[in-house]
């Protein structure tokens, strides 16, 4: 009788005994055996070794070292096995070692624009949060911007917070030019912002706009050979003229029909001289597309551009195609989150921006904003 009493005691006490949490180690450990990230020698697998752990408030850092024969991107395929695994954000790096950095804490789904993000008088533009703090992207370091991802997850957004930071940064300095070849929905109504010196919505309007920017990048490249000016940021011209394309498969001779064909080449041809002598001179392009296949990106347009920036692509192919690199693919579908890569890939959120916000600030600035055109320097053209 007494035993028939103990039995559902020991089962209840069972129940009590809390479960071992795996550790992240432990967790990171498994994934490497499960999807066979290693090397088979004679009748075993080498995987890589835990040689050393950090911990700081914001992230632990694990190092591994490799047995000889693993390639990198053995790592970037099983990325988001790993983060789904810990259910959390991480990073990984070569550096000798293989370093796996494990955030505390998610980034944000959202984050809203602020006027505290403005650099007055500067060519920087907040381009989103990492784990790290916030970053800038600097257009007189990194001229042209590409720009990737599939539809809804954040491009116009982007395009919009950029423009938004570059207009109250240097109202007296920058003009832009807008291809919006989404039949000039979204930018239309930006014609009336004397800053915008025009706004193309088809190939056609885009071919005339783009021909008035090569014959003025023709005189400004006269004039600064004159001048011996090989920069212009090493001078003291303070212009600059930003040139917005979305969508550019909209420009893509292989894309469009009959008769577009000539016209879409001729404004690839001339999108890729602005990316290959524009920056020196002043032009910053910044190249947006849902479809990054050889095709929509001209090859001289892409070599041209350091700055990448994609949110979630549709395959690796298209994730190669914008950041020459895998793992756009994998980014979790959350709009605004996108790899911002110059030298290294970030995981960053791009912060939030809306019209209302926009207009409202800009209504507010009216004055300066239209004063700050009419009262432009003659540094401008010098
Ligand atoms: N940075 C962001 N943070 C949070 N939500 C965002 C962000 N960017 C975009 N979104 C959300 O995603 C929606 C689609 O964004 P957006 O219009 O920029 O996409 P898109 O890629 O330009 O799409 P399309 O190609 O159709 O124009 C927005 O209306 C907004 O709700």
């Amino acid at each position: 009788m007494i035993e028939w009493l103990a039995l559902p005691a020991i089962i209840t006490g069972a129940a009590l005994i809390p479960k071992k949490k795996i550790t992240d180690e432990k967790k990171i450990q498994t994934i490497f055996e499960n999807r066979r990230v290693g090397i088979k020698k004679d009748d075993s697998f080498l995987y890589p070794k835990l040689y050393k752990k950090h911990d700081n408030e914001q992230y632990s850092t694990y190092l591994y070292t490799l047995p000889l024969g693993i390639p990198s991107e053995a790592f970037e395929t099983i990325k988001s096995a790993i983060v789904d695994g810990l259910n959390k954000d991480i990073e990984i790096e070569f550096d000798g070692l293989l370093k796996i950095k494990v955030y505390k804490q998610k980034l944000p789904e959202k984050w809203s624009y602020t006027d505290d993000l403005l650099n007055e008088g500067k060519w920087e533009i907040p381009i989103g949060r990492n784990h790290e703090g916030i970053l800038y992207h600097d257009f007189d370091k990194y001229p042209h911007m590409l720009v990737g991802g599939v539809t809804r997850f954040g491009k116009t957004v982007l395009i919009k917070e950029i423009f938004y930071s570059l207009l109250m940064n240097q109202m007296e300095n920058v003009e832009f030019y807008i291809l919006d070849l989404k039949g000039g929905m979204e930018f239309g109504h930006y014609v009336g912002i004397p800053q915008v010196k025009e706004v193309s919505s088809d190939i056609f309007e885009s071919t005339e706009l783009l021909s008035t920017i090569i014959e003025d990048l023709k005189e400004r490249q006269k004039s600064m050979r004159l001048k011996q000016y090989t920069n212009i940021v090493d001078t003291p011209i303070q212009k600059r003229t930003f040139i917005i394309v979305d969508e550019g498969a909209e420009l893509s001779p292989n894309i469009v029909e009959g008769d577009s064909k000539k016209y879409a080449k001729f404004c690839q041809a001339a999108l890729s001289e602005i990316a290959r002598i524009g920056g020196a001179l002043g032009y910053r392009l910044i190249f947006c597309t849902q479809y990054p296949t050889k095709e929509a990106v001209p090859m001289q347009v892409k070599m041209n551009i350091v700055a990448r920036l994609s949110f979630i692509a549709a395959a690796q192919i298209a994730s190669r195609v914008i950041l020459d690199d895998i793992g756009a693919e994998d980014l979790p579908s959350i709009p605004g989150r996108a790899i911002y890569k110059i030298e290294k890939n970030r995981t960053i959120q791009v912060p939030y921006i809306d019209d209302k916000y926009m207009f409202s600030k800009l209504e507010g600035k009216q004055d300066a904003v239209i004063n700050a055109v009419k009262d432009r320097k003659s540094t401008h053209n010098n």
